[in-house]
């Protein structure tokens, strides 16, 4: 199991979805899989936007912008070596901002129900993202259009079953 398990170049992806997806997790699994580095996108957050969120209100689109920029900034200089990076990316827009830095990015996005994903937020104390905005992450959310690079894996499966299907994907697209 020494080998990269895809061919070409070094995968470059966003992982993306709601609050509580499992985007750092999973991120960081995949970069450890692929061999590439990782980068979470809440390290990226001006402190206001934390600091807004954690008083229980969303991001809006201003808000979100110079974030973008700065994670559209990392996909660029990772472009040759590959990266992962968790980012919620949860509209399409915010996707074309990042593909404007780093056009052949591919997102992987962690689809769940309200239900798994509520269950799975309560369950880590301490975040600075409230419960309570989960509703307002769904809201905004739109899916991957089909001129889109990337792929949806299902939450409601183990870290380990979620980065198996992935590489399975990459090394067998259909
Ligand atoms: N596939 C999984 N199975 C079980 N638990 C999981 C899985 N993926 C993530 N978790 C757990 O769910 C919680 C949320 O995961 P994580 O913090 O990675 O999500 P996130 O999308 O990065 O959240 P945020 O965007 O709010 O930072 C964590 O406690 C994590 O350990
Ligand atoms: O676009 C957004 O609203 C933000 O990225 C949030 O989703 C949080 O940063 C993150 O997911 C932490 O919970």
């Amino acid at each position: 199991m020494s080998s990269t398990p895809y061919a070409g170049p070094p995968p470059l992806i966003v992982v993306m979805g709601v609050s509580g997806s499992g985007k750092s997790t999973v991120g960081a699994a995949l970069a450890q899989r692929l061999g590439v580095p990782f980068a979470d996108a809440d390290d990226f957050h001006p402190a206001a936007n934390i600091a807004k969120m954690h008083a229980g209100h969303p991001l809006d689109d201003e808000d979100r912008y110079p974030w973008l920029e700065a994670i559209g900034e990392w996909l660029a200089e990772y472009d040759a070596e590959g990266g992962s990076m968790s980012c919620s990316a949860l509209k399409r827009i915010y996707r074309d901002q990042l593909r404007r830095h780093a056009p052949r990015v591919s997102f992987v996005h962690l689809d769940g129900t309200h239900e798994v994903i509520a269950r799975r937020q309560a369950s880590r104390p301490g975040h600075f993202m409230p419960a309570s905005l989960l509703a307002s992450q769904f809201a905004t959310l739109e899916a991957l259009e089909p001129d889109e690079h990337g792929v949806v894996l299902d939450v409601d499966q183990s870290v380990d079953a979620i980065v198996q299907q992935y590489v399975d994907l990459i090394a067998d697209p259909r």
